[in-house]
């Protein structure tokens, strides 16, 4: 995570709001609850606690191998740019919180930033469990952690819940001259993986506007993640998952 690694946290934790910067949650957007990650920004305005019922928590937890860009992933996802430097290596876990509103409902989403490195495994393990989502990104510019998303995704098989919603996010789309796994090799992987459960994965169509300022890849998985909203919060449809979508 960023200069402010967190200490390990347990998703007990998580489920006790910390103080937020108060942002109002725009019908249909993404917007900020509150960062327990500790790199918000003082509150310009009087707390006000949002809405949500705790039922509709939603839980989504990023892994992949060190410097995929997890911890920048998810400070984009909340400040809504990419910020550029390096942040120190993740140390065990640290998350955030943001509320969308999906349908009617506003769904508290619970993101954690997990660390990418071996010797932190056995931390994160103990987070796949309770996810119901799972982002899982290689570095397009760095082969080997497109390789590992191989043992990844066993790790994922052997800790996660059955019903598990498992995107691919193949990041750092930018460095295109750099690139050293195809789009189409991300492409057919995503295809080919499978949830624990067994059902294989399919990309939806991307045509949510409010996604426009967002690379292709990340609009996948923003508009992933909304579906995934959408089936966690009508228990009916939760074992469609998100490949029914598109
Ligand atoms: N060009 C470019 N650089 C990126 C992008 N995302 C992340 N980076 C850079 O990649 C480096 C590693 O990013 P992190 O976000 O710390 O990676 P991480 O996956 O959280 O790493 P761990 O905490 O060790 O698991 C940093 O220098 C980032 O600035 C991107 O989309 N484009």
């Amino acid at each position: 995570m960023a200069d402010t690694a967190a200490a390990p946290r347990t998703p007990e934790d998580a489920a006790q709001p910390t103080p937020a910067d108060g942002s109002e949650v725009p019908t249909g957007s993404l917007a900020n609850d509150n960062h327990a990650s500790g790199a918000s920004t003082a509150p310009s305005e009087p707390f006000v606690e949002p809405h949500y019922d705790e039922e509709l928590i939603h839980k989504t937890v990023l892994v992949g191998d060190s410097g995929v860009g997890k911890t920048s992933f998810l400070v984009q996802f909340d400040q809504g740019k990419f910020i550029s430097g390096s942040f120190s290596a993740t140390v065990g876990i640290s998350f955030m919180n943001k509320v969308v509103a999906v349908d009617d409902a506003k769904v508290k989403l619970q993101i954690w930033d997990t660390a990418g490195q071996e010797r932190f495994r056995s931390v994160t393990h103990a987070y796949y469990r309770d996810a119901h989502a799972l982002l899982l990104l290689y570095d397009i510019t760095n082969r080997p952690s497109f390789e590992n998303i191989r043992a990844w995704l066993t790790e994922i098989h052997e800790y996660a819940q059955q019903n598990v919603v498992i995107m691919l996010l193949g990041n750092k789309g930018d460095m295109t001259a750099e690139r050293a796994v195809k789009k189409d090799e991300g492409e057919r992987l995503a295809k080919r993986a499978q949830t624990p459960g067994g059902k294989a994965a399919k990309r939806c169509k991307i045509s949510d506007p409010r996604l426009y300022q967002l690379g292709e890849e990340e609009k996948i998985y923003l508009l992933w993640l909304t579906k995934a909203l959408r089936l966690s919060v009508r228990p009916k449809l939760e074992t469609l998952y998100a490949h029914r979508c598109g």
